[in-house]
């Protein structure tokens, strides 16, 4: 039987799978809410609060439901630049809970231009000569010949997140 609704804070299709094959008992709603921080995050922190704002607005958009943001950015790290990933879930008590996800240095070429503001969803489509990677396997899936897609990585946040959800929900009962 499916029980709690989980509203996503995306319609892309990479995040949205990731959260369906995580929570199976749930039914998963796309939902087209701000991030409130840049198309293209340059921290861990712009990307942390992206996906915080996400999942606050899901949440908030009705009783009882479960509230998921999920963000990809970048962030710098030993003079390389890194694409990181971060989750958050606030629950039917108006609980939050984080959890980050793979990390990993992009190709030197990428750096400059991220540095100047363009979007890494569009530089891995030039890279790559395909389109909307970001919604496919993503730079994870392209840069790890295939090991780990972008839904997969996602899912990896999402067990964490879920598995916070569900201790905290025991202790409370
Ligand atoms: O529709 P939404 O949920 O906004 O999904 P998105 O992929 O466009 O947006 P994110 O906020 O997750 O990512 C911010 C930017 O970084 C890009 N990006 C992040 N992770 C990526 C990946 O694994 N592959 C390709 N592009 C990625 C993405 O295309 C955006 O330009």
């Amino acid at each position: 039987m499916k029980q709690k609704s989980i509203y996503v804070g995306s319609e892309n299709p990479a995040k949205i799978i990731a959260v369906e094959s995580v929570f199976t008992e749930s039914t998963v709603y796309p939902q087209d809410v701000p991030s409130l921080v840049s198309a293209q995050p340059l921290s861990d922190e712009e990307t942390l609060e992206g996906a915080i704002n996400r999942a606050k607005a899901c949440a908030a958009r009705e009783d009882g439901v479960l509230g998921i943001g999920l963000e990809g950015g970048v962030m710098e790290f030993h003079n390389q630049v890194f694409i990181c990933n971060w989750g958050a879930l606030v629950d039917e008590t108006g609980e939050l809970y984080i959890a980050a996800g793979a990390r990993f240095p992009l190709p030197e070429v990428f750096k400059q231009p991220l540095r100047e503001g363009q979007e890494l969803g569009d530089l891995m489509d030039q890279y790559t000569n395909k389109q909307n990677a970001r919604k496919k396997e993503g730079a994870v899936g392209i840069f790890t010949d295939g090991q780990v897609t972008r839904d997969q990585m996602f899912s990896h946040v999402l067990h964490i997140l879920k598995g916070q959800y569900q201790l905290s929900k025991k202790a409370r009962s």
